[in-house]
């Protein structure tokens, strides 16, 4: 679907710059879209200067067709403040805001059309996951529109409770921070193990980066992907035998991923 709606881009910080490049890439024209943000920062820079996105430092006194919320669920009820002036009837709300409810979005600025959604940062290349949650004011042509502007970065999934979204945050939205992780203690595990530092992380970058493009590419699920690897009584079966002791990798991501949830929750409430 071409996108031809006036967008209205509240926070260009990582997760809003990283969502317009992907808009920009699915040919957007940048001179519908203003992002609102007190500073241009080294993601937003390239796409006001050499792409055209208008940059505001307040909110334009213009109709827009929809507005994104990607600012800090902190800085929500001040984002929210300037907006009154600017929804139409017809505009509706984007927020990727974790934890923020679409009762407090509603609480900000009366009760309208509101798709909560969850993205991630690998967005930035086209190759993020967004869950969405829509309210029922969303109509089918606002959820078609929703849909198109995250499928820019990646696959969307919609659930149909509004709570799904911390989970999701959790799984996905947080992710990648877990997986970068993983990349930086398999470095040093392999400095411990006697590698240079330097060849340390070459080998965990791209082997995290290579098993995550075959997991993409493969129809086999990553449970066969992992059997694939591990030859019986060989050098991975003695690895996995510690990461998948019962106090091993299974519970701890179980314990990481609901203190996330949990944490998106939290941050409803304060
Ligand atoms: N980063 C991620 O991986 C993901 C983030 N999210 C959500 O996206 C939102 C943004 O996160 P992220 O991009 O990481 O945060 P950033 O801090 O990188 O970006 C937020 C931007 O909004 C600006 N800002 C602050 N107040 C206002 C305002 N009133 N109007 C307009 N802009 C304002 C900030 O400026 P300044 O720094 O000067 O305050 C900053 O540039 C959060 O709600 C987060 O939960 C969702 C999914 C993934
Ligand atoms: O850490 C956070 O709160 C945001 C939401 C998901 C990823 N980053």
């Amino acid at each position: 679907m071409a996108i031809a709606a006036r967008i209205l881009l509240l926070g260009g910080g990582n997760m809003g710059a990283a969502m317009l490049a992907g808009w920009l890439d699915k040919g957007v024209d940048p001179a519908n879209v203003v992002v609102v943000d007190p500073r241009i920062g080294e993601t937003l820079r390239p796409l006001v200067e050499e792409r055209g996105v208008r940059h505001a430092e307040q909110v334009p006194a213009e109709s827009f067709d929809v507005v994104v919320l990607a600012v800090k669920p902190q800085m929500m009820g001040e984002a929210l403040a300037p907006l009154g002036t600017t929804l139409g009837p017809e505009t509706f709300v984007i927020s990727v805001a974790a934890g923020t409810t679409i009762a407090t979005i509603e609480a900000g600025i009366g009760e309208c059309a509101v798709v909560r959604a969850m993205p991630n940062t690998p967005a930035l290349i086209g190759r993020g996951i967004t869950g969405a949650f829509a309210n029922a004011r969303v109509d089918e042509a606002g959820r078609a529109l929703a849909d198109a502007l995250l499928a820019a970065s990646g696959p969307v999934e919609w659930v149909d409770r509004e709570e799904l979204i911390d989970a999701v945050t959790g799984v996905s939205g947080s992710g990648p921070a877990y997986v970068f992780h993983l990349a930086e203690c398999l470095a040093d595990a392999g400095v411990a193990a006697g590698l240079p530092a330097d060849l340390a992380m070459r080998l965990a970058r791209h082997t995290v980066a290579g098993a995550g493009e075959l997991m993409i590419r493969s129809p086999e699920p990553p449970e066969k992907l992992r059997r694939n690897v591990t030859s019986p009584n060989g050098t991975t079966q003695a690895a996995l035998d510690v990461l998948m002791a019962e106090d091993g990798l299974a519970p701890l991501m179980q314990r990481a991923v609901l203190a996330a949830r949990d944490r998106a929750a939290a941050l409803a409430k304060e």
